[in-house]
Order: C-alpha cells, then structure tokens, then sequence
C-alpha cells in the first residue's frame, strides 16, 4: 500500500538495510518507494504488503529488530547471518500475523519473550538467548528448537513434547524431556534474565555482578556450586564457540532446493536430484484444467509454509517463483505406502478427481508420484477452515454468526452433493476439511483420499479426534452413547473398509451438529434462528442414523436446507 506517505513497510525495511551499508550485496535490490514493486529481493508480498522476508544465509548483520515491525509479516526467516542484539518482545498486538519465525545460526541475544498464539514455527538455535522458557508461550507451535543458546532454568510443560534435540547445548535446561531439574538450575535462569549477568557469562566469565545476584538468589551459601557452576560456564562457553563456527560453515554451505524435506519442512537444503520427490521422471507431473502453468521444477524450489499436519499427510503453502500459490498435499508414506495399491489404480483415481470441478470443491490442479512420493497439488483457500472458525468461535476470538454458519453448512452440503453426483465418496468429511475461499465461500477439500489410505488410517484419526464437546451432550450423555469423531460407525467397525456416500452424509451431519451448536447459549441469538436451528438440528438427526440406508441422499439434504437458506 503506497499511500501519501509512503509505503508503510518501506522505513522499517530501509532501518534494517542500514544496518549493512558496506556488505548489503543482498539487499542491493531494495531500492525505490514499494518495497512489493516484486524488483525488492527476499521479500514476498501479499495485498501489498510485506508478508515474507526470506534472506537466509545472506551476510547480514545488525538488528533484526526492524523486520519485525512489519506488522503484516507472516514469515521471517533469516538463518545463518550475523544478526546481533535482542529479539524485542512479541506478541500479538505486535505482530498479529507472525506464524514462521526462523532465527537459526546468528549471534542473537537477550531473552525470548514472546506471546504468539498463532506461531507455527521457531527456529532460533545456535543463538546466544539467555534467561528460561517461562516467556515463550507459543500454544500453536509445530516445530520448534532452542537447542545450542544460552538458555536455563525449567522447560514449562507446553514445550516439554518436544524432543530432547530441542534443547539440547544450553547452560542450564532441565526438566523433561531432559533431565530433572536441580535447585542450583533454577537460581541460575534467574541470574541468567538479568543482562548483565548474561553479558558476563558469555563473556567468559562470572563477574561480582552476577556472583552476588547469585548470592541474592539464594544459593550464595553454597560457594561449591558457585566454583563448579563458574568452571562449567566456562566450559560450556568454549565448547559452545567451537561448535558454533563449525556449524555456521555447515550452514553457510547448505543454500537452495527443495522445500518439502522431512523434518526441517521449509528449511532449504543441500540437495541433489535424487533427494527431490517426483524428480525421477521429468514427466511425472500430471495437470488437469487450471493447473497448465505447473512445472514440476518450480514446484520443488517454491519456497513453502507448513499449513498444517494430518493423518494423510503434510500440507504446505507454496508459492512458486511465477506468483502462483498453490497447497500441497505430501502424501504420508505410512499412510499411502507406494507398494500398498498399484501406481496405475492411484493414476485412475486421481485423474476422476482432477476431473472434479465445482465452486464449492477445491480444485485439484496436479499430482505426481513417483519413487514412492507423492504430491499433491491444490488450489491454495486463503481464508482457513471450518476448524479454524470454529477454534476461533470456542476461544471467543470469533462470533460465527447464524447466517455465517448457514452458509458455510450450505456451500459444504452443495459442494458433497456434486461429488455424489460424479459417482463418487469424498471418504474424511470433518471441518478442516472445509475451507473457505477468498469470498468466504465454503468449499470440500481432500475428496477421495482416504480410498487409498492404508488400513488402520480411520483408527488413527478417531484416536486424534475431539472428545464430544458439551454442546453435544444431550441430558449428559454423548449423542447415540459415546462421541464417534466424524467417522460413521460402519466405518470404525471395520477399519479399512471403503468409503461410501452413505458415510460421507453420517459425516457431513456430524459437522453439521456441531457448527449449528456451536456457541449456542451466549445468549446472542439471531431473529429466526431457534426455529432454523430445530430444523437444521433435525436434519442433523436424520443424516447422522445409526443404519447407513436410513440416512437420507446428500440431494435430498440440500432440499431440506434450502428451505433454510
Ligand atoms: N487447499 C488448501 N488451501 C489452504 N489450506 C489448506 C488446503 N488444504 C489443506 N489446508 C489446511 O492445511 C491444514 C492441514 O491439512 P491436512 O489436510 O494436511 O490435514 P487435516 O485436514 O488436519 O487431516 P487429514 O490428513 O485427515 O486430511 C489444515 O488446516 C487445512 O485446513
């Protein structure tokens, strides 16, 4: 957005550029009044502003302070510079938007203090943070390592899933998943939030300073632990620098590729072409209507944003480098294993699906698979999903209004009643399957998929279902005698059975139940509603019938709702 004053990311860009007068080859591009011209490197944009800072292994120094003023950035990722100085705190006011937070392999200090419910993503080992964990509330967060840094003091229980490499090459982590914390740990964070006490200490030494904040923490008496505690600073300190240049090689080393790897999902790697997934046969990409402009070479160097995790598999947001975005789909090889069904059956399959072409389904634009990997290519919905409206609604972030949720139920039933139409099952109706297009229109993603799933898969996704929420509760008990997820019931009888549209409708009244309940008893009722709700809630009944052939068709569900609309 240029306006009379400018463009409103341009002086925080322009503050960070400053920073590298004599060595910004990288950020010799950031010239003229928009930095969302497209000629500014390392920076996406999106509705013009700046919503992506990609400059990893850039040479860079100074504050990363500056980047993170933007207040629409989604995604900064920085890793393996020289960025210096605090991290100033963070939290939703601040950057309401911030999901991706990559730090990794700089000289960073200072404590982390960040409140980011929607952060998905923090990568800051190999820094020199200092003071504990107790700040870092990041709720959301998928992948996530402060491994090698300064850090002490307990790991809180949020963070205590995440796996011991984590944490590991600090001064005084503990607590699970590392080792029980001892008392003399504790005093130590305490010391360590103070900055001149964590100036001293990664200076080398343990000054009177932070001897006597010791001492005012309690464990002055215990001059033993002071001596051993200064020796293995000492230690830590040396070990720290020697591993840090070696690993800040490795890193300046490993530049570009392919996006979609394991673990480190958006971190780029050293790759060859026989890493890549799909990269076997130059032909493996398959395009249907809309999905012309895919090349699969473009498709492995889009730079990648984890959209989320399910059973099936991984979904990224991808943009390429033409400005197309697409949602990726990366087919779990435990779920979708290469050998479990034949790669032409798999073929067939994804060609009736590619074929599929409905404003209420999300478009399946390519595929490819190959080599036992496989990717699948979506129109990418900006807008989430029905899951995410109704965390919102839960957490009170939200209200979904009654006309909201008609339409969201309305635009769903349209779009499965279209996929019954083509002959087939959509086989996991449930609401993060449900996603809303930039018009907020409700559209079905995913059809067909579970077909193929290996057996067991219905089991696993029961297990990470909800428990029932009270709305549904009836006199106490859960509807029908115990909480089903979405699944139908013949379906969790035999795990691995086909999908079928019968199913499909048990679902969809799932959903239903729960989106017309949600929220209810506010008190903040529309005109009509409780009459609507009844009927709604009926429907709901009928679709969700213990006996697959008493549910009704999804044609004739979308006849009983019209009457709603
Ligand atoms: N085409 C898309 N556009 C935007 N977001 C998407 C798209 N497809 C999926 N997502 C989002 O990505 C996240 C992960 O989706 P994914 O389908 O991988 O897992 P899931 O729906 O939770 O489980 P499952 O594997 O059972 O389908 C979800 O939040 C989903 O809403």
């Amino acid at each position: 957005l240029v306006t009379n004053g400018g463009h409103q990311d341009l002086s925080f860009l322009l503050s960070f550029k400053a920073y590298n007068p004599n060595n910004a080859k990288s950020l010799a591009t950031w010239v003229g009044p928009n930095p969302c011209s497209g000629s500014w490197a390392g920076l996406r944009c999106s509705r013009g502003r700046v919503a992506g800072v990609f400059l990893d292994n850039a040479g860079l120094a100074g504050s990363v302070a500056p980047l993170l003023r933007l207040t629409q950035l989604r995604v900064l990722a920085v890793r393996g510079n020289s960025l210096s100085g605090p991290l100033p705190p963070l939290d939703n006011s601040t950057n309401p938007t911030l999901r991706h937070l990559l730090l990794s392999h700089n000289d960073l200090t200072g404590p982390l203090n960040l409140s980011l419910p929607s952060l998905v993503t923090l990568k800051a080992e190999h820094n020199g943070f200092h003071g504990g964990l107790r700040a870092v509330r990041v709720p959301m967060v998928r992948r996530f390592n402060v491994s090698m840094n300064m850090l002490a003091g307990e790991i809180p229980g949020s963070l205590s899933g995440f796996p011991s490499s984590s944490f590991a090459g600090n001064l005084g982590l503990c607590g699970t998943p590392l080792p029980r914390c001892v008392h003399a740990f504790d005093a130590l964070e305490d010391v360590a939030q103070s900055p001149i006490a964590a100036a001293d200490i990664s200076n080398g030494r343990l000054s009177k300073f932070s001897l006597a904040a010791l001492l005012a923490t309690g464990i002055g008496n215990a001059v033993l632990i002071t001596a051993s505690l200064a020796i293995s600073v000492a230690m830590f300190i040396y070990m720290r620098r020697k591993l840090r240049s070696q690993t800040k090689d490795e890193a300046a080393s490993s530049r570009a590729g392919l996006c979609f790897e394991d673990e480190d999902k958006i971190i780029m790697r050293n790759t060859n072409d026989e890493e890549k997934p799909c990269a076997q046969k130059s032909g493996a990409l398959v395009r249907f209507e809309g999905g012309e402009e895919l090349r699969l070479e473009s498709l492995l160097k889009a730079s990648a944003e984890v959209l989320g995790k399910g059973v099936s598999g991984s979904t990224y947001k991808a943009v390429l480098e033409d400005g197309i975005v697409a949602a990726v789909k990366r087919l779990s090889a435990l779920q979708f294993p290469a050998g479990g069904r034949s790669g032409r059956a798999f073929d067939r399959h994804m060609r009736l699906v590619g074929a599929l072409r409905h404003r209420h389904v999300v478009s399946l634009r390519g595929y490819c698979s190959s080599n036992g990997e496989r990717l699948l290519v979506y129109d990418h919905l900006p807008n989430g999903s029905l899951q995410s409206l109704l965390q919102l609604q839960g957490n009170g972030e939200r209200r979904l209004g009654w006309a909201a949720k008609k339409s969201v139920l309305f635009g769903a039933a349209q779009g499965l009643s279209y996929i019954h139409t083509a002959g087939m099952a959509h086989g996991n109706v449930k609401p993060s399957n449900i996603l809303l297009d930039e018009r907020g229109a409700a559209c079905v993603s995913e059809c067909g998929l579970m077909s193929y799933a290996a057996a067991g898969i219905v089991q696993q996704q029961q297990q990470q279902q909800p428990r029932c929420p009270p709305e549904l509760m009836f006199n106490g008990r859960e509807r029908g005698g115990g909480w089903r997820g979405y699944a139908a019931p013949e379906l969790q009888a035999a795990p691995g059975a086909r999908a079928t549209q019968e199913a499909d409708v048990y679902s969809f009244g799932m959903v239903l139940l729960e989106v017309v309940t949600a929220g209810k008893g506010s008190g903040e009722e529309e005109e009509g509603e409780g009459e609507e709700t009844m009927g709604m809630v009926r429907i709901g009944v009928l679709c969700t019938a213990e006996a697959p052939e008493e549910r009704p068709r999804m044609a004739q569900v979308l006849a009983m709702m019209s009457e709603f609309m």
